[in-house]
């Protein structure tokens, strides 16, 4: 299917396996040109693997990565150009300044001399960028950091938990700048977090990782209005519930003890559990509660990101 607006990031069936473990498992990403698109995974999920992917750091076993249209396994200087990370290790010399740190990373990279300055602009850091980076918060850190990344204006930037360890207040600063980023730095982020929060705040996208697999993907605004209601049914007789809610129609399954019924997108929960309490009535099953409710990104988050049940 043609897209409508041209991919930054696109993996088709992206795997990678650490001795029997598949980190990644056939992932398929789609980041539009221009968004800020959260990468969202509990600790573990395989985000970071992901993300070494991408920048040739890990080479995969199996299916591919283009950034920016560019193969990342066969063109890998190339697509290298291309990408700006902000990884966990900053690496930054503690006795230097800021500017003087960004001017080392400049030069190995060939760019022009006024590049540290225009990039301490962006992140609004120009008026400490003559300061050490030891004297430096944790959060003026971060953005050197991003900064950095943005050295040589690379088109897509990958940001690996960027708000980890930030107080409250470099938090909130950290995720402003993060929404604006894409029109500051003319770039597409990827963001990794494992705070859905934090991802509904800042991004555009969003795409969920669980077990290495990607359950859901979209932009966001698009995924919290498709996501169909559902009615929980308590009840002694839970295979007699769901065949009655089945021959009137309604997707029931069980689910343990309880009986769930998905709704269709965009169908009412309230009308619904109304017309399911009436035919159970009416079928003679016993029940106790009844409950309609919106079902929300943090629901399939926590789905997704449920441990796997071990094989008995
Ligand atoms: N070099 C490695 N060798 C063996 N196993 C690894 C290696 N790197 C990652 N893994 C495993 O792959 C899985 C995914 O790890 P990954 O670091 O990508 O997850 P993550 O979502 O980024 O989590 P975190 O936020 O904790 O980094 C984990 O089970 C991890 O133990």
């Amino acid at each position: 299917m043609p897209h409508a607006t041209p991919l930054a990031i696109e993996t088709r069936g992206l795997t990678r396996r650490f001795g029997a473990r598949t980190a990644v498992d056939a992932i398929d990403l789609r980041v539009p040109e221009r968004s800020v698109y959260g990468f969202l995974g509990r600790n573990g999920a395989g985000k970071t693997t992901t993300i070494k992917l991408l920048l040739g750091l890990l080479k995969a076993d199996a299916g591919s990565a283009r950034i920016a249209g560019i193969d990342v396994a066969t063109d890998r200087i190339a697509a290298a150009r291309k990408v700006g990370a902000l990884l966990e290790a900053q690496g930054f010399y503690a006795y230097l300044t800021g500017r003087e740190n960004l001017d080392l990373s400049r030069r190995l990279l060939g760019l022009p001399a006024g590049e540290p300055d225009r990039v301490l602009e962006i992140v609004e850091m120009a008026a400490h960028a003559g300061r050490r980076v030891a004297d430096y918060s944790l959060g003026m850190r971060q953005r050197l950091g991003l900064a950095r990344a943005m050295l040589g204006a690379p088109p897509v930037l990958v940001l690996d938990e960027p708000t980890n360890g930030l107080d409250p207040e470099g938090i909130a600063d950290m995720r402003r700048f993060l929404r604006e980023l894409p029109e500051r730095a003319n770039a597409t982020v990827l963001l990794s977090s494992h705070l859905l929060g934090e991802i509904e705040q800042t991004a555009t996208h969003v795409g969920i990782l669980g077990h290495g697999r990607l359950v859901l993907q979209g932009a966001l605004a698009e995924l919290k209005a498709g996501l169909a209601a559902e009615v929980e049914i308590g009840t002694d007789a839970p295979e007699q519930a769901v065949a009655v809610a089945r021959s009137h129609g309604f997707a029931a399954e069980r689910d343990d003890d309880a009986v769930v019924v998905r709704l269709a997108a965009g169908e009412e929960p309230r009308g619904a559990a109304a017309a399911l309490n009436r035919a159970l009535c009416v079928a003679g099953v016993r029940v106790h509660a009844l409950a309609p409710r919106q079902r929300s990104l943090e629901l399939l988050y926590r789905q997704a990101a449920q441990p796997v049940a071990a094989a008995a």
